[in-house]
């Protein structure tokens, strides 16, 4: 593990953050969730540089009219002299670019990379995904998972995780770590276009995903595979068999993962399961029996709702995960890791309601 030395320093007040990639998605949302946070509200944070690709020079307004505050502020070019001088650097920058620029940092800027770089352990396993030098592994932004919380708490390098992953992790986490199911689980997960960044792409036009649904990186295909099967194995403690069929739907945001995995348990052995794991976090919503998870419900929205039971015909486990891509899945994450990382609450600024219809 390439784990940077833990955060000694007391950060300076007021807290200077800056966005790397704020033109994007994940960086617009990691904005809109700070203009909300309370230590934005009173101060004790400020909003520093924002910067972009080859939109460097435009204001944030071209890409984010609803960020209104800061629609004016230019965007800075991405690198050092933009970066320098601040507490937090949140990048969401597409991936291969997060090393080079958190090399020029200091240990003690707190980096919060919205992107893969450091997500994966296994250096061949990045290799084959990613196809370029893997660049090291940094303490894993899912403080839901076991151990991760402590390992956020203080750390100056922090991968964030991807918004599959954390779905699908998070519905099957406290079954797999029970060893109540069989280490090989299947998850079919629905997301929305947001998931892919605003860059253009013909299969991503209106006149292509309205109105239809698609299957795509099947059978092992997709990158995220790698990142779902080490959460899991870890919480295992052996390899877990992951078949991951991502499925892109009709809607800006929202991922609904539904995973299953076959158990001997009863419907009411799991349920016990799930709650004696979730019932002291904060953004994990395990729903009644009978209810079922919505993306709808959680439309910027920190939370994730689960919902599990037992199909007993089929011998199997259904655990149903419903996130929003771009706040649980991406910019919540982030900034619920910013939170620990700096000493702020953990669920600062945070929202665990969703916007409806
Ligand atoms: N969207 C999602 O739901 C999730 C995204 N992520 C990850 O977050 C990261 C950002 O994703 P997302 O916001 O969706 O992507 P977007 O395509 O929406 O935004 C990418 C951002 O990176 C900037 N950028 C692109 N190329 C360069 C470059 N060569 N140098 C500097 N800046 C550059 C863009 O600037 P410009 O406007 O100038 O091109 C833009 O600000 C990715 O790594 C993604 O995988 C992780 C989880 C979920
Ligand atoms: C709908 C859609 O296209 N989603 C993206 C997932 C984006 C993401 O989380 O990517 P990173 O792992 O690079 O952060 C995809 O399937 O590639």
């Amino acid at each position: 593990m390439g784990n940077s030395p833990a955060f000694t320093a007391t950060p300076r007040s007021p807290l200077r953050v800056a966005v790397a990639g704020a033109s994007g998605y994940a960086g617009g949302e990691v904005l809109r969730l700070l203009l909300a946070h309370p230590a934005y509200l009173d101060g004790s944070l400020v909003i520093g540089a924002l910067t972009a690709g080859g939109n460097a020079g435009a204001t944030l307004r071209e890409f984010h009219p609803h960020l209104h505050p800061l629609a004016e502020r230019v965007l800075a070019p991405t690198d050092l002299d933009s970066l320098a001088g601040h507490d937090v650097v949140f990048l969401g920058l597409p991936h291969g670019h997060s090393a080079a620029l958190a090399a020029q940092l200091p240990d003690t800027t707190v980096v919060i990379d919205c992107g893969a770089d450091f997500r994966l352990e296994d250096a061949d396993d990045w290799q084959r995904w990613y196809g370029t030098d893997h660049a090291g592994t940094w303490p894993y932004g899912l403080p839901e998972l076991t151990g991760k919380r402590e390992q956020l708490t203080g750390a100056t390098r922090i991968a964030v995780p991807g918004c599959y992953p954390t779905s699908a992790t998070l519905a099957l986490a406290p079954a797999v770590a029970a060893g109540i199911v069989e280490p090989t689980v299947q998850i079919v997960a629905v997301s929305g276009t947001s998931g892919a960044g605003k860059s253009p792409r013909v299969d991503l036009l209106g006149s292509e995903v309205m109105g239809s649904a698609r299957a795509y990186g099947v059978a092992g295909a997709h990158r995220h595979t790698p990142e779902i099967k080490q959460n899991l194995s870890a919480l295992a403690g052996t390899p877990v068999t992951v078949s991951f069929t991502p499925v892109l739907a009709p809607m800006p945001r929202g991922i609904l993962a539904t995973c299953t995995a076959p158990t001997t348990a009863s419907a009411a052995e799991v349920r016990a399961v799930y709650e004696k794991a979730y019932a002291d976090e904060p953004f994990v919503h395990l729903l009644p029996e009978g209810a079922l998870p919505a993306t709808g419900a959680v439309v910027g929205s920190n939370a994730v709702q689960i919902a599990v039971t037992v199909d007993t015909d089929a011998g199997l486990l259904i655990a149903i995960a419903a996130i929003d891509n771009l706040t649980k899945g991406t910019a919540g994450g982030a900034v619920q890791s910013m939170n620990l990382a700096v000493g702020l609450a953990e669920t600062a600024g945070l929202p665990t309601v969703g916007v409806a219809p």
